[in-house]
């Protein structure tokens, strides 16, 4: 599969037989699938073999954030397991990031390592709250250049910071968005948000999509209307 497929559905889903479900009506030539923290936590690296199994290409979401031995680990682990993408928090800093790094590059590992920025379900009360009196835009962007001085391939951003993040760090650097929502959906639980079509416009480089097409009616009909918007 080429990198130039945008789309990446979310299988938030609390059973691996729920993903699964989900995972067979959809295409792995159309879409890469990702796997987050509750999925993963209940149904463990099964669910990984299982949508391999499928042909999907994976972006393990488990967003780590510790120490920089231990996210080492973690994401050799992840990437040991063949998935395609892995990621980490940026606010965890240089030498976490560094050393995450250094263990994909020691091991000859190709998996894709990227960091999240701040959160899209966040907004500048919420940074306030814990001790950031920079905007989000602001943040988003120190912790960008942070990223890939840090030797990661891009970062999870909104895609309202992504030409920001393109005219920072180049075309090359991964502008991975979550916060998508076509014109059709509810906003949910996220703030900063954008239509797919603006946010590739804007130099998104992959879209992350969940309960758009996960929680709709008709999933496939959801899906393919993304599909054609993006299309057109
Ligand atoms: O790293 C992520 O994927 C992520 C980062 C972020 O800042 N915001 C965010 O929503 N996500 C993930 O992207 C998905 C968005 O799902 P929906 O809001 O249902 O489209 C969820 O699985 C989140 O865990």
């Amino acid at each position: 599969m080429s990198t130039d497929i945008p789309l990446i559905i979310a299988l938030d889903y609390s059973s691996l037989d729920a993903a699964l479900c989900m995972a067979d009506q959809l295409d792995p030539k159309r879409c890469r699938v990702k796997v987050g923290k509750e999925l993963f936590t209940r149904s463990g690296p099964a669910v990984l073999e299982a949508l391999h199994g499928r042909g999907f290409e994976i972006f393990l979401d488990l967003k780590f954030h510790d120490i920089p031995n231990t996210v080492a680990g973690a994401v050799q682990a992840a990437a040991e397991q063949g998935v395609w993408m892995v990621n980490v928090h940026a606010s965890g800093g240089r030498k976490m990031m560094e050393a995450a790094a250094k263990r994909l590059d020691d091991h000859g590992l190709s998996t894709h390592l990227i960091a999240v920025t701040v959160l899209t379900s966040m907004q500048s009360e919420d940074l306030h709250e814990v001790g950031i009196a920079a905007t989000p835009e602001e943040h988003v962007l120190r912790l960008a250049a942070l990223t890939q001085q840090s030797g990661l391939g891009g970062v999870v951003c909104s895609a309202q910071e992504a030409a920001q993040i393109k005219a920072l760090c180049g075309d090359d650097f991964l502008k991975v968005t979550p916060g998508i929502r076509p014109s059709f959906a509810a906003a949910n639980d996220q703030q900063r948000i954008m239509t797919p079509s603006d946010a590739m416009r804007v130099g998104s480089t992959h879209l992350v999509v969940g309960r758009p097409v996960t929680q709709a009616e008709e999933p496939m009909m959801a899906l393919a209307a993304i599909e054609a918007e993006l299309a057109d």
